[in-house]
């Protein structure tokens, strides 16, 4: 392939062992890339406490499962879409709805099934915002999709910064760095479709307002296009087929801490090697590898890791918090009049309701969902019928408040999660990928956007950087103007 043509021809002995610390679809991607970079000798370990799957989680009700995290995933979404091909699954069979607004008090815009009329109802509110809209994520998704082709061709970056430059030049880190509400006036779209349209689709995805930084809030619109989909029967089956497929060893105990240890080797020279101390189920050990990649959020609540020896320190903690969402899934019957709105409940057939930035909104968001594997004869049920809903909020919900939104429920399942950063541009510094000479951090990513294809981004990122400064192969490191230079090469 095109990577060999290009490799070093004198690699020097490939690692022994690799640690990855997490088994969400970061950690599982990452032992994929790894075996895909350093052949089948290395022994890698994938150390995980809970579920494999991390946030892509899912819950049984009634006689289904559903998803209470990640839920839905691009069509552009080049890496999920080839760990499908690669692991045999499928995508979800796609059940069409149709989209709401509501600002508290009743439903400004519902979605028809006519294109025409939603078409000619937004030009008539909103003029052509809605069109460059679209436009405007089109142009910033085009860039994006440059990663995959260096990637392809065994680039990698040091720094989140270098990555995303690399994609969309000074223009990606400026959107970074800047509020998506401050680019997007920037670029002339009037507030009130910032309000009305764009803020209800920032707060469904990431439960946050319009003032989330510019580059999140263009994966977060992106993630309103049409064609999204999800994996036939749960999308954390993704992490556990990466790890089958990467014959990785999964270590069910929690990391507590990692140290750099120095060895004499072979030739006389001191090797560092890592100590990684965890603890199971069967008490506490440790073990030693040449690389160890950490692949859950380095913050308050989400881990709490000690770096012992280091020089710089590493922080257990990095500064910045994760935002709370709660998914609440409600079997039951809507009040409909909950929204607002006159319809009977048997021809009410909105299944995704979004949210305005209101004062005193309890909810983010709520929607009819339909189980992770759709059997042959499914139809989504009626608003009048007994059925799944999900509702994003930052609290969780009260009885008070579930009696308001609800006639009745059989059953309720509350997941409070850490779910994503807490955007709040500009940030003082991404945190880095490179954390020490073999010991790098994956979810430094999510601080431009946290998304399942930005972790798969990062993993296949640092299973390239930690191959490349293995070997001390610089020419596939942080390179300028990669755009320019593949041109044409496909
Ligand atoms: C409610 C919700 C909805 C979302 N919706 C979408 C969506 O629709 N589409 C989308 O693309 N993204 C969505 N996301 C974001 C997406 O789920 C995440 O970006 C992605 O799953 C992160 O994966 P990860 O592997 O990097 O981290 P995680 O999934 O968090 O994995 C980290 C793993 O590390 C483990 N771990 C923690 N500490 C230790 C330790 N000390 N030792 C060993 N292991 C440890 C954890 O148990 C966890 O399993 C959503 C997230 C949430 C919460
Ligand atoms: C990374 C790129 C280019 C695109 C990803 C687009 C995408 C799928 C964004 C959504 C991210 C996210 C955190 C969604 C959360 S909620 C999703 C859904 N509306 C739900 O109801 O579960």
């Amino acid at each position: 392939g095109r990577r060999s043509l290009a490799s070093a021809p004198e690699d020097k002995d490939p690692p022994k062992r690799i640690a990855v610390v997490g088994a969400g679809i970061g950690g599982t991607a990452t032992a994929y890339f790894l075996r895909q970079e350093f052949g089948a000798a290395v022994k890698i370990d994938v150390f995980e406490p809970g579920t494999v799957g991390g946030r892509l989680a899912t819950h049984n009700m009634g006689d289904y499962e559903y998803e209470t995290g990640g839920a839905v995933i691009h069509p552009l979404n080049l890496h999920m879409k080839h760990f499908l091909e690669r692991l045999g699954l499928s995508q979800r069979r796609d059940v069409p709805g149709k989209m709401a607004i509501f600002n508290g008090k009743e439903l400004i815009f519902e979605e028809s099934d006519w294109f025409i009329v939603n078409f000619l109802r937004l030009l008539w509110r909103y003029g052509f915002n809605f069109l460059r809209m679209q436009m405007w994520v089109e142009s910033v998704l085009d860039k994006f999709m440059r990663i995959y082709q260096y990637q392809q061709f065994g680039y990698s970056f040091t720094s989140v910064e270098k990555l995303l430059h690399a994609m969309g030049g000074d223009d990606f880190l400026t959107l970074a760095n800047q509020t998506l509400e401050e680019a997007m006036l920037g670029e002339g779209f009037s507030q009130s479709f910032l309000n009305d349209v764009v803020a209800p689709v920032t707060r469904v995805n990431y439960g946050q307002s319009v003032r989330i930084n510019g580059f999140v809030g263009a994966v977060s619109l992106a993630g309103a296009d049409p064609g999204l989909w999800a994996v036939d029967g749960g999308n954390k089956k993704v992490c556990s087929g990466l790890l089958y497929h990467s014959k990785a060893e999964l270590i069910p105990a929690r990391v507590t801490a990692i140290s750099v240890k120095l060895r004499p080797s072979k030739a006389g020279i001191t090797a560092s090697l890592y100590e990684v101390n965890y603890v199971g189920d069967s008490g506490s050990a440790h073990s030693l590898y040449d690389i160890v990649i950490v692949a859950t959020p380095l913050h308050q609540g989400k881990s709490d890791i000690t770096f012992a020896g280091f020089s710089p320190p590493i922080p257990s903690q990095y500064p910045g918090r994760y935002h709370q969402t709660v998914t609440t899934l409600v079997h039951g019957l809507l009040n409909v009049s909950y929204l607002g709105t006159s319809e009977k409940p048997s021809t009410f057939s909105v299944s995704d309701v979004l949210t305005t930035d209101t004062k005193g909104s309890i909810i983010n968001s709520l929607s009819s969902i339909d189980p992770v594997h759709i059997p042959p004869s499914y139809l989504r049920p009626p608003a009048s019928e007994s059925k799944v809903w999900k509702v994003f909020s930052p609290q969780p919900l009260s009885q008070e408040q579930l009696r308001d939104m609800f006639l009745s429920w059989d059953s309720t399942s509350e997941t409070k999660w850490l779910a994503y950063p807490a955007y709040n541009p500009p940030h003082r510094r991404t945190p880095p990928f490179i954390l020490h000479e073999r010991l790098y951090y994956l979810n430094a990513v999510e601080w431009a956007a946290s998304a399942m294809e930005m972790s798969a981004i990062s993993a296949r990122n640092l299973a390239l950087l930690a191959h490349h400064r293995w070997n001390s192969q610089v020419g596939r490191i942080d390179q300028e103007d990669l755009h320019t230079r593949l041109r044409g090469e496909l």
